[in-house]
C-alpha cells in the first residue's frame, strides 16, 4: 500500500515560511490527523504533496513518485481542497460524470459515490444551490471516485451538521480499515481525535508532533487525582508524608487537587488511614488541552483568552 513521504520540505511566499524542513510519513491503515493554528501550514503542506505549488526546498511524494508522475493521478490520490471549486451551474451529478469521463471511471461509479455521501437526493440539482455542508459532501464523492489509496482530505468536516460530522468519522475509519492512507486536516483536536489514529500537528509550518492518538495524550497527560473529604487536614498530612501536596481548590466547593498521584493509589492511601473520602477521581486533561499547550506560541494569529479556561 502506499504512504505519503514529506522530506525536508520548505515553502516560502515572498519573505513569508509557510513550511519549514518538514519531515513525516503518512502510512496506510490507518487515519492520520493533521492538526495545527490557523496558519500552521497544513494548506500549502497538503498542495505541495498534490503538486498544485513547487516547493522551495525538500520533495512530498505519494508511494515513492511525485504527484505529477503519477499515470492516472484520481486512481491513486483523492482529494478534498477547497469545496467551493466545483463549477457551480454544473448539477452535482453532471459534475461527478465529467469528472469520471476524463478519467477512465464507469458511470455506474458516480450513482455508488451519490449514494454513498448522502447525495441523492439532491444530485440533479445545480451545485451554486448546495450548502457547505452538501459541497463537502460533493467533494468528498469527487475524491473516492476513483477508488485511489491515499485520501487527503482538507477540514473535510466544515459546514457538516452532527448527523453529517458521525458520517464522516465513520467514512474515515471505513476507509482505512480498507488499507487505505488517509490524511485529515483540521485545527479541532477533541474532533479529530475521535476517529484519527496518528496526529501529525504543525506550528508556523514546523513539526511539532508525530505520534499515535493515545502517546500523544499520554506523553502530554500529567497524571493527578481530585478528591473530596471530611476530615482535610489527616489528609493533607497523609499525602505529605508520601510526598504528594493536597491543594484546595479555588471554587470552595471542598474539591482538592493531588498532582502526580492515580486514583487507586490515593485510594489505597487514605482507606489506609481510615480518612473518609466523598469523591475520588483521575483528572486527565483533554487531548484540546493538551493541544492548546501545546500550539499556545505556535499560531501566527493567537488571542489572548478571554477568559481562564476551567480544568475538566
Ligand atoms: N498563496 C499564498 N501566498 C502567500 N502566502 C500564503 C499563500 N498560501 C499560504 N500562505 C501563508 O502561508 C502560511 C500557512 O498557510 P496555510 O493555509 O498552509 O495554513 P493552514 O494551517 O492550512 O491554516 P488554516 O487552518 O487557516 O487553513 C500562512 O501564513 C499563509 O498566510
Amino acid at each position: 500500500m502506499t504512504s505519503i513521504d514529506v522530506h525536508e520540505l520548505t515553502k516560502d511566499y515572498g519573505p513569508i515560511r509557510a513550511v519549514d524542513t518538514l519531515t513525516f510519513s503518512v502510512r496506510p491503515g490507518r487515519v492520520t490527523g493533521f492538526l495545527g493554528p490557523n496558519g500552521a501550514g497544513k494548506s500549502t503542506t497538503m498542495r505541495l504533496v498534490l503538486g498544485l505549488d513547487r516547493p522551495t526546498a525538500g520533495s512530498a511524494t505519494i508511494g515513492g513518485q511525485a504527484y505529477a508522475r503519477l499515470g492516472n493521478p484520481l486512481l491513486s490520490v483523492g482529494a478534498l481542497l477547497d469545496p467551493q471549486a466545483a463549477h457551480g451551474s454544473r448539477t452535482a451529478r453532471d459534475h461527478l460524470t465529467a469528472l469520471a469521463t476524463s478519467n477512465g471511471i464507469g458511470r455506474s461509479r458516480v450513482e455508488e459515490m451519490i449514494e454513498q455521501t448522502g447525495l441523492g437526493p439532491v444530485g440533479g440539482r445545480r451545485i451554486k444551490t448546495f450548502s457547505l455542508g452538501m459541497r463537502q459532501r460533493l467533494g468528498i464523492a469527487a475524491a473516492l471516485l476513483g477508488d485511489p489509496g491515499v485520501v487527503m482530505l482538507d477540514e473535510p468536516s466544515n459546514g457538516l451538521d452532527p448527523e453529517g460530522i458521525v458520517w464522516m468519522r465513520e467514512l474515515m475509519r471505513k476507509l482505512a480499515g480498507e488499507g487505505r492512507t488517509v490524511l485529515v486536516s483540521s485545527h479541532l483536536m477533541n474532533e479529530t481525535s475521535s476517529f484519527a489514529d496518528h496526529l501529525i500537528v504543525l506550528g508556523k509550518g514546523r513539526l511539532l508532533v508525530d505520534l499515535p492518538t493515545r502517546e500523544f495524550l499520554d506523553s502530554r497527560s500529567r497524571a493527578g487525582v481530585r478528591l473530596r473529604t471530611t476530615e482535610p487536614a489527616l489528609l493533607h498530612q497523609a499525602l505529605a508524608r508520601r510526598g504528594y501536596a493536597a491543594v484546595e481548590g479555588t471554587d470552595s466547593d471542598g474539591w482538592w487537587t493531588v498532582d502526580g498521584a492515580g486514583a487507586e493509589e490515593v485510594g489505597a492511601l487514605v482507606a489506609a488511614e481510615g480518612i473518609p473520602l466523598l469523591a475520588l477521581t483521575d483528572r486527565r486533561p483533554t487531548l484540546e488541552q493538551a493541544y492548546l499547550a501545546l500550539t499556545a506560541n505556535e499560531a501566527p494569529f493567537a488571542a489572548q483568552p478571554a477568559h481562564d479556561t476551567p480544568e475538566d
